[in-house]
């Protein structure tokens, strides 16, 4: 793989990653048209369902800045589509340019998705290149995996993907003092604003409910703007306090699960691609025991009151290795990937 593509690749992935949390049900999708000497004309991503594909928003906006017949190759992260949805094929968008060669990170993973993208391309005379045929584009390609990771995980699972966030206290307790719902330093809580931001929901449940009455909103970091989130509640409605519910269920779609086994089935039903779990220590010991969950990210605060950030994940690529957060918080934190 040449290098500009290498480039153009991690261009489209940071990209895409900006909409991350917005896009469900669809895919984070980047992409990033190049001329023949290799140089950047247009960098697009997907923003939320309906709205253009990152294909034909880049073609759009190769339009507006006049350089449409500069287009020589395209760098993208997902195949692109051939069917029309919500929009029209980005095949058609692609085809409409003079574009050559087409660069695909990751081939569509939805089964319910008919006649690839990347034949038709190839039908009508493009290049097509995969970067799974590469040798050198192991790196870049985990980040196009990574980015997809919670779609794929939805349309080849039928769940979406699930991140538990746990913070534990010098003790290895959960339970924060009194008065308080958090004792996490105003870095790590960024962090954790940061990580509802590019989920599409929260799972937590009713121990959690009663004794936080938690908000479960992202404040700390801007928020998409008109996101409303699912909010998934573990255990039986009567448990909760009433208020503490009526006030969720302004923000956020409220579904009460009351036997974690339904969880899949529940969460199946819904357009979330990533949700992040944010409950007590009863119900991530079911969630543990169950294996229903993807990555689990640990903050543990030491003595000193600095938090040590760690992840295990049950997965081989994380969507959580793309956040930029988090290498910024893990540069003071000590980290380790498990
Ligand atoms: N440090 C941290 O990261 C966090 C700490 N906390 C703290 O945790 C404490 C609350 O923890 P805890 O009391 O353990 O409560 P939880 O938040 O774990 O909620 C427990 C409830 O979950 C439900 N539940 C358990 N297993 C299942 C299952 N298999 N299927 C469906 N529902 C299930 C039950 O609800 P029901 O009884 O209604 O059936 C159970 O009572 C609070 O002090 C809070 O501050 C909370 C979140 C994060
Ligand atoms: N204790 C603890 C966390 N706990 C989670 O945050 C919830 C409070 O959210 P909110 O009401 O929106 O501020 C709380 O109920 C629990 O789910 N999170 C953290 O990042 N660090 C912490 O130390």
């Amino acid at each position: 793989m040449p290098a500009a593509i290498g480039t153009a690749f991690d261009l489209a992935v940071s990209e895409a990653w900006r909409f991350m949390g917005r896009t469900a049900p669809n895919p984070a999708v980047g992409c990033v048209l190049l001329d023949a000497q290799g140089e950047v004309l247009v960098i697009a991503a997907h923003h939320r369902a309906g709205a253009a594909h990152a294909e034909r928003l880049a073609v759009e906006q190769a339009h507006q800045m006049g350089v449409v017949e500069r287009i020589h190759t395209a760098v993208v992260t997902l195949e692109p589509c051939n069917h029309t949805g919500r929009t029209p094929p980005c095949t058609e968008a692609l085809l409409s340019t003079p574009v050559k060669t087409v660069w695909i990170g990751c081939a569509d993973p939805n089964p319910h998705v008919q006649g690839g993208g990347a034949a038709f391309l190839v039908e009508r005379g493009l290049a097509v290149r995969w970067l799974a045929q590469c040798t050198n584009a192991q790196a870049v390609m985990n980040r196009c995996r990574a980015l997809l990771a919670p779609f794929a995980s939805k349309v080849v699972r039928g769940r979406p993907w699930i991140t538990v966030k746990q913070a534990l206290d010098s003790n290895g307790s959960m339970l924060p003092p009194a008065g308080r719902t958090t004792f996490t330093s105003p870095e790590s809580l960024r962090f954790a604003h940061a990580l509802r931001r590019v989920t599409d929901g929260v799972i937590t449940a009713t121990g959690t409910a009663r004794a936080d009455r938690p908000d479960l909103t992202v404040r700390h970091v801007e928020d998409h703007p008109e996101r409303r989130r699912l909010l998934v509640v573990c255990g039986q409605q009567a448990n909760v306090p009433a208020d503490w519910l009526a006030g969720r269920e302004r923000v956020f779609d409220v579904r009460f699960c009351p036997d974690c086994a339904a969880l899949p089935d529940l969460l199946a039903q819904t357009e979330a691609l990533w949700l992040l779990v944010e409950a007590g220590p009863t119900l991530l010991e079911t969630l543990r025991r169950n294996a229903l969950w993807d990555d689990w990210l640990t903050i543990r605060q030491d003595a000193q009151g600095q938090d040590h950030f760690s992840v295990s994940t049950r997965q081989d690529v994380t969507p959580l290795s793309l956040f930029a957060e988090w290498s910024r918080c893990t540069q003071e934190a000590a980290c380790s990937l498990v």
